[in-house]
């Protein structure tokens, strides 16, 4: 392999992804450990990586529109080089133009193109050259299509998004998905406070500011290096966890000495939430079907000090022993991710739209299960991380269509208003709240 500098060390990690589709945040931690950068460089290779990832189909494009030959007849590799090249044109201002295509060129000798070396010079200042009168990409007229190829999605889902939002706010939040996410904490607020968790991360020059809706969340205001280095996390002062996230717990709204069984519990941020607002009295069952990840439930609970959950691995659709046990219970189900595509480089390529209804399925008996593990007069909350109502509105209407005995609560917290739709859901839209995409619904049974 030739030296491992900046750019050579993104073409090795885009060749992984694209020869054996690892994921784009598994490749870039493993060539990181790997090679040795210093903080400006590794800061570049993070951004080449996550950047060409989610602008890939906008990069195809341009490929395409620029070069002689269509994409899927050019060398796999040229097109990482050609991608690489014209993203650091495309987005990264501060690189001069003629350094781009220098080492773009560099690129292809030293790993075997030299013989294209001549085209990537000719296809980088074709784009500087045609840029100068405007925009080289052209977009179709169509709307969802213009919308996907100009932000970088699949047409399948901003066709889905263009059904629940008007045009203009479409495009907001195809621009909010390719941005850098935000990091929010949750105060524990068994071992801490928020003031002095706010004074622990001034001190060391750490902005925050208090998340609205979120009693415990604050939001890092800058970027902060490891996370685990900063103050109180050995402590258990505080976890990573959204401020939409936070909100499903304060939904759930568990009362101190209550049973709450949380049926999809790894990595257990809502489990360990759940037992700091019930002073960790009572008990809370965290449920998760991979052990794996149940592992990570138990590091949690053991960081943040909290002695009320019990774990259990099992697939929640066998458990017969915990009907009628629960005060309340929480299905936080697996879904496409689809409110959390910032977090996720390449989470919009691998979702598809048969995946989502095979997750909507799954959903559908997840919720049927846990909802006979509450007690008469329980709470039964559903949330996800998705946008998509296949796996929202309609499990949640399903489900309200085959349990008669079940109703959406009607009493709205008040944190909740600025989520509520018309049919009493709660929805979180990322554009409109600047906190990850979320749905959430509280029932009650009535049985
Ligand atoms: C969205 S994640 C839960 C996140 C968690 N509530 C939190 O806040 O940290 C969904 C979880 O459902 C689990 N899961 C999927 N199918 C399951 C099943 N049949 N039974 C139990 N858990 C399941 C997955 O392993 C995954 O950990």
């Amino acid at each position: 392999m030739p030296e491992p500098n900046a750019r050579q060390t993104v073409y090795c990690i885009l060749q992984d992804i694209q020869r054996y589709d690892t994921y784009s945040d598994v490749a870039l931690n493993r060539w990181l450990k790997k090679v040795e950068l210093n903080a400006l460089d590794r800061g570049l290779v993070t951004e080449l990586v996550y950047g060409i990832t989610r602008k890939q189909r906008l990069l195809d494009a341009l490929i395409s529109q620029l070069a002689r030959k269509p994409l899927e007849k050019q060398p796999r590799d040229l097109r990482i080089i050609f991608s690489i090249g014209l993203y650091q044109l495309r987005y990264l201002d501060n690189i001069p133009g003629g350094t781009v295509v220098y080492t773009s060129v560099e690129l292809a000798k030293q790993n075997g193109l030299q013989a294209l070396s001549g085209v990537v010079n000719g296809v980088l200042r074709q784009y500087m050259r045609s840029r100068e009168k405007g925009d080289p990409l052209k977009l179709p007229d169509s709307v969802p299509q213009r919308l996907a190829l100009s932000h970088s999605y699949p047409d399948w889902i901003v066709e889905q998004w263009l059904t629940q939002l008007p045009e203009a706010e479409t495009e907001q939040l195809c621009e909010w998905f390719n941005r850098p996410p935000s990091i929010d904490l949750r105060v524990n607020i068994q071992q801490s406070s928020l003031e002095e968790v706010e004074t622990a991360l001034s001190e060391q020059d750490i902005a925050t500011q208090r998340l609205p809706h979120s009693p415990q969340g604050l939001r890092l205001m800058e970027k902060v290096g490891a996370l685990h280095q900063l103050p109180g996390f050995e402590q258990g002062w505080w976890t990573v966890q959204d401020g939409s996230a936070q909100l499903v717990s304060y939904l759930l709204d568990p009362q101190p000495g209550e049973v709450i069984i949380d049926a999809c519990a790894a990595p257990g941020g809502k489990s360990t939430h759940i037992a700091e607002l019930m002073g960790d009295t009572g008990r809370v069952i965290a449920c998760d079907l991979h052990r794996s990840r149940v592992k990570r439930i138990i590091h949690n609970i053991q960081r943040l000090q909290l002695t009320s959950i019990r774990t259990r691995v099992d697939d929640i659709r066998q458990i017969k022993d915990l009907t009628g046990k629960g005060d309340r219970v929480l299905v936080d189900a697996p879904c496409s991710g689809l409110g959390t595509l910032h977090r996720h480089a390449d989470g919009r390529w691998r979702q598809t739209p048969e995946l989502v209804e095979e997750l909507s399925q799954l959903q559908q008996e997840l919720l049927n299960a846990a909802a006979a593990w509450v007690k008469p007069g329980g709470i039964l909350v559903y949330s996800t991380c998705t946008l998509h109502p296949h796996e929202n509105e309609r499990v949640a209407t399903q489900f309200l269509n085959t349990h008669p005995e079940w109703q959406i609560s009607p009493e709205i917290p008040s944190f909740a208003t600025p989520f509520l739709t018309p049919e009493g859901f709660l929805k979180v839209w990322p554009h409109q709240h600047q906190m990850d995409g979320f749905f959430m619904v509280a029932f009650n049974y009535a049985g």
